[in-house]
């Protein structure tokens, strides 16, 4: 059986580096694009397809930071496929981010330096907005979101006879101290992207435990460092061609710096190779590059609890409950 393949967040950065990728491996997955986006999702597509011509690449409208359309979109997988096999909740963002160039050049000096590379702990904040679910936009959109998808496409995951995988693209900048089950929407700090990081890492092991039995896998990647639109957004592309020799300099003291969205991609492509069962529900896959360029995946051991993770589930399973009976008046007759 051709193994189906969804990823939000397709049309650009590590999300189309791991497209790629997937398709050089094996052009005989049907592979489907998820994106909020046509115009961006058809170029995506008509440029996998120019490198793989037969392959089966699909397009699929999902913007994951409105319940509605999360729920539109469940529905057209439900009417494509039987079953999904690798779910990759890709898409994320961090809108305006602001750098502490003061913290920056204090970090620069300190012990923690090769720790401010690898994680910005410190360094970088965001300014948030409510969506028109009512809900904080990074939350719903890295998070929530992705979620409620998963939750509607129960059926095509969970099968008796063999497994699928859930794979998160998270970060190394989720931080425990960034994140409150009394806020778990983080609308109170600054920090909304490593709050949302760490809810997907705390959600992860939870959805293991909930899970497995049905046969449903989960797990978190780290990409690493990638220039992206992400980053772009952080600092101008220019910024970054010219600080490119130090970026590779860097790339000596911490394996983090991945650079390009391919490389940025390896901890998504080496789970796709994984048996389900084997993998470690507490820990975080790394994508790294050595500073010769050369990838490969590490792991780390997540700050997280079991107990944290449970809790965060059931206030996700009650905001489900809230959110669509709020947005979607005829919710589960529909
Ligand atoms: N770049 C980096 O250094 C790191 C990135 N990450 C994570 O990697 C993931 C991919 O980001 P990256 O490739 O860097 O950045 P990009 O901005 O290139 O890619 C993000 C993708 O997510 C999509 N997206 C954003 N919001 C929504 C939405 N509401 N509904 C559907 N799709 C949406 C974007 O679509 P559109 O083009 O329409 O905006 C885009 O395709 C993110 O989760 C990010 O947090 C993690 C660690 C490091
Ligand atoms: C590299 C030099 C000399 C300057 C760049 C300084 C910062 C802009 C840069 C340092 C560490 C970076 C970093 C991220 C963004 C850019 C930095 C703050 C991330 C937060 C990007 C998104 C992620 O998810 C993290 C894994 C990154 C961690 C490191």
């Amino acid at each position: 059986m051709r193994k189906v393949v969804v990823v939000t967040g397709a049309n650009s950065g590590i999300g189309f580096a791991l497209c790629e990728r997937l398709l050089s491996y094996d052009d005989q997955i049907r592979l489907c694009l998820g994106c909020r986006n046509l115009q961006r999702a058809e170029a995506a597509r008509t440029a996998l397809l120019s490198s793989h011509p037969t392959a089966d690449v699909s397009v699929l409208l999902v913007d994951v930071g409105k319940v509605t359309s999360v729920v539109r979109a469940a529905k057209e997988l439900k009417e494509r496929y039987k079953k999904v096999d690798y779910l990759y909740l890709n898409a994320g963002i961090m809108p305006n981010p602001q750098l502490s160039f003061r913290a920056f050049i204090k970090g620069l000096f300190s012990r923690n330096v090769i720790n401010m590379f690898a994680t910005a702990e410190g360094i970088l904040t965001q300014k948030d907005r409510i969506t028109e679910d009512g809900l904080q936009e990074v939350f719903e959109t890295n998070v929530f979101g992705h979620f409620m998808l998963i939750r509607e496409i129960e059926p095509l995951l969970c099968h008796a006879d063999s497994t699928s995988q859930l794979i998160w693209t998270s970060s190394s900048n989720a931080r425990k101290s960034a994140f409150s089950l009394s806020d778990y929407q983080h609308s109170q700090g600054q920090e909304p992207y490593s709050s949302s990081k760490y809810a997907t890492d705390l959600l992860s092991v939870a959805l293991n435990k909930q899970y497995n039995k049905q046969g449903l896998y989960s797990s978190v990647v780290c990409p690493g460092l990638v220039m992206t639109n992400l980053t772009y957004g952080i600092m101008p592309s220019f910024f970054w061609t010219l600080i490119m020799p130090i970026m590779w300099l860097i790339r000596v003291f911490t394996n983090s710096f991945t650079i390009s969205p391919f490389n940025g991609a390896e901890a998504l492509m080496w789970l796709f190779n994984q048996k389900a069962e084997s993998l470690d529900p507490l820990s975080k896959y790394h994508s790294c590059t050595s500073g010769l360029g050369n990838n490969y995946v590490c792991l780390s051991k997540m700050d997280v609890d079991e107990k944290s993770g449970d809790l965060l589930l059931q206030k996700m399973l009650e905001l489900e409950k809230e959110i669509c009976k709020k947005s979607i008046p005829d919710y589960r007759n529909s």
